[in-house]
């Protein structure tokens, strides 16, 4: 069993809601994402999204493309983070990876290699933003052959066929992208959020996630109410730019911008 679905399942037969932190690797340079990725455990991360820096990030907002550029002025390249990985799997045999990105650093090097090259560094699972699911074919083969798990967004304006059609290619989990727009958005409409999950759960049992706009205790709470896991990224990523000349001191922010999110979705049950 894939360590993503066997991690959520875990948390959903106790009852509880899964937490998905999301940072871009690399950032604010590569020495530090090794620090933050094993913080953020602690601090109750379920499963770690790690962003690929792209050089032309269309779905994100202001605060994850100045992250990327961080990353890139560095030279954090595909190979280097599932690097990261590697060294991070030697101390955390449990925690999921999933890698998050666009499809031009995967195409590049070719998904056949990238594959390989993820799976034996322990990556879980891989969500290529701008992969559409009428594509996907010529990529999930190759994915899940490795055993990577293969993460699909579903957004406000996704019809059924839609739903469908990525709940067929699908696995670990659905990512519901809760409002249109990019990431760091400010508003969040808990209501039509529930809604729509309740019509993807007509087509799948996977898990929901549900991100965009989760950037505190009561998001999250709201949110975990309604979805079996949240993620937050843009409000961790604002933390680093904001400290990134004291990176010594940026795995104790993170950790205590994560945490009242934790205690939110543990108590809201
Ligand atoms: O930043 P927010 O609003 O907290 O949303 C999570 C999001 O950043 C993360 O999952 C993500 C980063 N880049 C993306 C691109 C597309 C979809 C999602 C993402």
């Amino acid at each position: 069993m894939s360590r993503i679905k066997e991690t959520l399942e875990r948390i959903r037969s106790q009852g509880r809601k899964a937490l998905i932190p999301y940072i871009t690797a690399g950032d604010p340079q590569p020495d530090a994402t090794l620090g933050l990725m094993h913080a953020l455990v602690k601090a109750g991360a379920d499963v770690i999204e790690l962003g690929v820096p792209f050089s032309d990030p269309m779905a994100d907002g202001p605060v994850i493309q100045l992250a990327c550029e961080r990353a890139l002025k560095h030279g954090t390249g595909l190979w280097d983070i599932i690097d990261m990985v590697a060294e991070f799997r030697k101390t955390d045999s449990a925690t999921p990876v999933v890698l998050m990105g666009y499809l031009n650093p995967i195409e590049m090097r070719g998904v056949a290699a990238f594959a390989e090259r993820a799976a034996r560094a322990g990556v879980d699972g891989v969500l290529i933003v701008d992969l559409a699911v009428e594509e996907a074919d010529g990529y999930v083969p190759a994915l899940r052959s490795q055993g990577l798990d293969c993460i699909f967004l579903l957004a406000p304006t996704s019809p059924a066929e839609r739903i469908q059609a990525v709940a067929r290619q699908a696995s670990g989990y659905l990512y519901y992208v809760s409002l249109k727009g990019v990431t760091g958005a400010a508003s969040l409409d808990v209501a039509s959020v529930a809604e729509k999950l309740q019509e993807i759960r007509r087509f799948t049992k996977l898990p929901l996630a549900v991100g965009f706009g989760i950037r505190d205790a009561a998001s999250a709470r709201a949110v975990g109410a309604v979805a079996d896991a949240v993620v937050v990224g843009s409000a961790l990523v604002a933390e680093i730019e904001k400290h990134q000349n004291e990176p010594s001191t940026l795995p104790g922010r993170l950790a205590d911008k994560l945490a009242p999110l934790r205690e939110a979705l543990d108590k809201g049950n």
